[in-house]
């Protein structure tokens, strides 16, 4: 079915970004290694912070990159599935929350500043007509359709909306961001997120379903069945990624799967957020395998699937703080450990500057 599909200008251009992406500069990720076993430690005794250390080096090229231009995107949408009762909020929260997160009263803005990280919110798809000066706009539609009556979006909509998160990227790698966070917003997108797993992932809709927002267990088995006849009304084909995102996914997930791929085509770190992220760098690394080496997995959330999907993703989350948030929460926390890494490769002393005995 690939095969005869005959490309939009916007997967094209999603082929040609994808072919920029490359490998992990193995000579400097070898000098890391070496620099780390010349610290004052055991060798390898800082654990993942070294791992850390090593993929930061492999990704930029560089011993100790300068990671102090850092923004978390988080990427708003809605929900057409919202009209099966699938969330403990309504979906009128969404635009709601945009208007706080460009207000800076959100959990991500808070957690942000301590992180000294940018808060770049970008509406992908709220069902709403939103204005303010710093929200940046890629809309390809108000919301998604209900998942369970027909396609989430057109397939054109669904790369329009990856492009747009790569090409939000790219603009930024140019002004020198170098790391990212991604971040979501969206009443329902549990629930897509889920759906995706299932399409995607090789998981079971009750082994993706969780409690998102706060449901009871009785709203989850709903939950299960409208995941169920999602796809049984879309029948998503998981050799075609763009074409499932479209069918049972999101805008807001497109569009960080989007910035995913253009976190790895600009060499740039990507820090992946909870559940609803992790079903986006599903989606990227379906399309272009190589970008999961530019993945760091922040936290594992609470949500139901988000072990088995990092489990799928070959990720290990850094921290567990029992949260079940999204927004970027947990992805920004974990820049401080980033930090931490960057800074031993920094700072610490040899055995030889130090005059500590190796043996
Ligand atoms: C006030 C509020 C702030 C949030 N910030 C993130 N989410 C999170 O909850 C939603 C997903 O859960 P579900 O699929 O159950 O709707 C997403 O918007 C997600 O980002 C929030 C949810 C609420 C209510
Ligand atoms: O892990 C997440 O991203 C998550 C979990 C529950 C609700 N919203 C987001």
């Amino acid at each position: 079915m690939s095969e005869q599909r005959s490309l939009s200008g916007h997967e094209l251009k999603i082929t040609s970004f994808i072919n920029e992406i490359g490998d992990l500069n193995a000579g400097v990720m070898a000098d890391a290694i070496q620099h780390l076993n010349s610290l004052t430690k055991p060798p390898g005794s800082l654990g993942r912070l070294e791992d850390i250390a090593i993929r930061a080096a492999g990704i930029s090229g560089e011993l100790a990159p300068d990671y102090g231009k850092r923004a978390v995107i988080v990427m708003a949408g809605d929900h057409g599935v919202c009209e099966e009762g699938i969330s403990a909020f309504p979906a009128e929260v969404t635009p709601q929350m945009v208007m706080n997160f460009l207000a800076g009263g959100a959990a991500v803005n808070v957690l942000a500043r301590g992180a000294r990280a940018d808060v770049l919110c970008v509406d992908m798809g709220v069902n709403a007509d939103l204005a303010h000066e710093a929200l940046i706009t890629c809309k390809t539609r108000k919301g998604t359709g209900n998942m369970t009556r027909e396609a989430a979006m057109t397939r054109d909509e669904a790369a329009a909306a990856v492009l747009g998160g790569f090409e939000l990227v790219a603009r930024l790698a140019g002004e020198g961001y170098r790391m990212f966070a991604t971040g979501d917003m969206g009443i329902g997108n549990t629930t897509a997120s889920a759906a995706l797993c299932a399409a995607l992932g090789g998981m079971t809709p009750d082994e993706a379903v969780g409690l998102g927002t706060g449901i009871d267990e009785e709203r989850r088995l709903h939950k299960v069945e409208v995941v169920k006849r999602a796809l049984a009304c879309n029948r998503p084909d998981d050799s075609d990624p763009i074409g499932a995102l479209a069918k049972v996914g999101g805008l807001e997930i497109a569009g960080l799967a989007g910035v995913i791929l253009g976190a790895a085509a600009h060499r740039c770190l990507v820090v992946v957020d909870g559940f609803i992220s992790s079903a986006a760098a599903l989606v990227a690394t379906a399309l272009a395998p190589k970008a999961a080496a530019f993945m760091i997995a922040s936290h594992l959330s609470q949500e139901q699937g988000h072990a088995a999907l990092l489990r799928k993703l070959g990720l290990s989350p850094m921290i567990q703080l029992d949260m079940r948030l999204g927004e970027g929460t947990g992805a920004v926390l974990a820049f401080h450990f980033v930090d931490a890494a960057l800074s031993v490769m920094r700072e610490m002393a040899t055995f030889e500057s130090a005059g500590v005995s190796r043996e």
